[in-house]
């Protein structure tokens, strides 16, 4: 499975995530605009069911793991883009730092027009749906920490898609600051 591309360069802009923006690859993992439950005697808000975790089938189980990402320098050159059709995954920065995410709509093949990149803030996390196109996790700038959730058992649950040679993806910061975290500092020169 490879995109069809004559010699095209897409030059991807990050936008600020949304649940709005983001809804059809999946769920925000965010507490803003949601109301909490107060539980433990008042001591602890309960912001219940941002997501769900979906392991597919009876064999599937639900993996918490934490993921050490080393940091990528912008704007980079995505290469190919990866798929789940067993489960979802979670991803929920522990650093406070901002991280870039990139999706496309589930299907035997990628439209790269359909390519969307997002600037989680520190505070956000995302839920790709069983099925979603997503590039592997990118941290720019410094290396962060995540929580991941997502499906463990059996069963092929990784397929890949390589952009073909003749299409050249980049993924850049939206010129304006984004309304989560400016990543400016990030944008280096292409070496
Ligand atoms: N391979 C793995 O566990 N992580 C990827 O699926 C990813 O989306 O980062
Ligand atoms: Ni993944």
């Amino acid at each position: 499975m490879t995109l069809d591309g004559a010699a095209h360069r897409l030059e991807l802009l990050a936008q600020p995530l949304t649940p709005e923006a983001f809804a059809e690859f999946g769920d925000v993992i965010d507490s803003t605009g949601h109301t909490p439950i107060q539980i433990n005697d008042g001591m602890t808000e309960r912001y219940h069911a941002l997501a769900r975790v979906d392991v597919g089938n009876a064999e599937g189980e639900a993996l918490i793991n934490l993921f050490h990402a080393l940091p990528y320098t912008l704007p980079m050159r995505l290469l190919s883009m990866e798929r789940h059709p067993l489960g979802s995954q979670a991803f929920i920065p522990l650093d406070n730092r901002a991280f870039l995410v990139v999706v496309a709509p589930r299907g035997e093949a990628i439209d790269p027009k359909d390519v969307r990149a997002f600037i989680a803030s520190g505070t956000q996390g995302v839920n790709y749906h069983a099925g979603v196109w997503h590039h592997s996790l990118i941290a720019p700038r410094e290396a962060a920490r995540f929580l991941v959730v997502d499906r463990g058992g059996p069963g092929h649950n990784c397929d890949v898609l390589p952009f073909s040679e003749g299409l050249t993806v980049v993924l850049d910061v939206a010129a304006s600051e984004a309304k989560t975290q400016p990543l400016k500092a990030a944008v280096t020169t292409a070496a």
